[in-house]
């Protein structure tokens, strides 16, 4: 039986999810200050959020609480996307429930393989399945070696080269995107021409790309959820400039894979890969089997996604010693009273 929110990434797990919730099931498709879209059965309603803290993409329950609809339930996310936000080493939520993630580069230019990593390690750690897709590929020259290079990078992820002026690899495209799809690369890499291309339609505002110096504008705002005509739904991200990780060491160890099979060959379990005896990571460097560029990748993010993980540990630290001393000034302040 087709369920109404079929087209916005409905089907029998999320039904289940939502077997003991009591209120209106609902998507979130696009997220503002205080108020939300959200996709009913009986189509998008402006909902109030209260004070809770959405993304594109929850599952949540509405219900009419007085004069307006209202979010109650936020259901558990089975993926996340999340980066961290400078300069408050805080987790920001990109989107939830992603099946699929995009990720784009254009290959008019050149190709920046460590962004490229690093945008990866926030797909993998997402919990969804990275796709990656060289756009641009009618401006592009060498594309198949290209597309090879970019392979050896991404262990376990599909890479394809498409071209929205021309539609070449969009088919192929389409038949490797799962469930809800989302677009996440840097400004200016074709996310939301591609995006008009994959919803058959222009729906999102592109924007030529300043031909001074090359760079992008922001085209994309708001994170939106749609439909897509062949099943699934996209959510298109605004131009990442600057993806700081957060909390990602599984999704790093899942780039480099290659990296971490060699470590685990290494003559001591602690071994740092610096100057060790019986280092296979360094043996295989020297060999030429492991590039120098991605090793040093590798822990350029290890040592950031440490620094990240340390800064959040402190703010929470800090911050249960607040809600400590607020609470013991409480207390002291009732046995005063007394
Ligand atoms: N030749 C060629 N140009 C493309 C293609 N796709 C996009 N472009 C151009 O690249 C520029 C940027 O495209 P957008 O889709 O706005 O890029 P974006 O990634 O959405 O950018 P933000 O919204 O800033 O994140 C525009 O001038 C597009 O016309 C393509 O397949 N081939
Ligand atoms: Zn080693």
């Amino acid at each position: 039986m087709v369920h109404p929110l079929d087209r916005y990434g409905w089907n029998d797990s999320v039904a289940t999810s939502f077997a003991s919730y009591p209120d209106t099931p609902a998507r979130i498709v696009r997220v503002d200050k205080g108020q939300c879209d959200a996709a009913t059965s009986g189509g998008v309603v402006r909902a109030r959020t209260a004070d809770r803290q959405l993304c594109t993409g929850d599952w949540v329950t509405v219900a009419d609480r007085g004069d307006a609809p209202t979010v109650i339930d936020l259901l558990p996310r089975t993926t996340a996307i999340r980066r961290s936000s400078s300069p408050r080493s805080e987790a920001q939520m990109l989107a939830a429930n992603v099946d699929t993630v995009l990720v784009t580069t254009a290959l008019d230019g050149d190709v920046d393989l460590a962004r490229i990593e690093r945008l990866l390690a926030l797909a993998w750690e997402s919990g969804a399945q990275p796709v990656i897709a060289l756009t641009k590929a009618d401006a592009a020259q060498h594309v198949l070696d290209r597309i090879a290079r970019v392979q050896t990078i991404a262990p376990g992820v599909s890479v394809l080269a498409v071209s929205a002026t021309t539609g070449d690899g969009i088919d192929i495209l389409i038949a490797v995107l799962s469930g809800t799809v989302a677009l996440i690369g840097p400004s200016g890499a074709g996310k939301s021409t591609l995006a008009n291309t994959l919803l058959g339609k222009e729906l999102l505002a592109t924007n030529a790309v300043r031909s001074v110096d090359g760079k992008g504008r922001h085209t994309t705002v708001h994170r939106e959820l749609l439909p897509l005509p062949f099943g699934g739904a996209l959510i298109d991200t605004p131009g990442l400039r600057g993806v700081g990780l957060w909390d990602a060491a599984h999704g790093i160890e899942k780039v480099f894979a290659d990296v971490d099979t060699l470590a685990h060959q290494c003559r001591f379990d602690d071994c740092h890969h610096v100057a060790e005896p019986g280092c296979a990571v360094l043996a295989a460097v020297e060999s030429g089997t492991l590039e120098q560029r991605r090793l040093d990748s590798y822990r350029k993010l290890l040592r950031e996604n440490d620094w990240v993980a340390a800064r959040s540990d402190a703010r929470l630290r800090s911050e249960r010693t607040r809600v400590v001393k607020s609470k013991s000034r409480e207390l002291r302040r009732m046995y005063k009273s007394r």
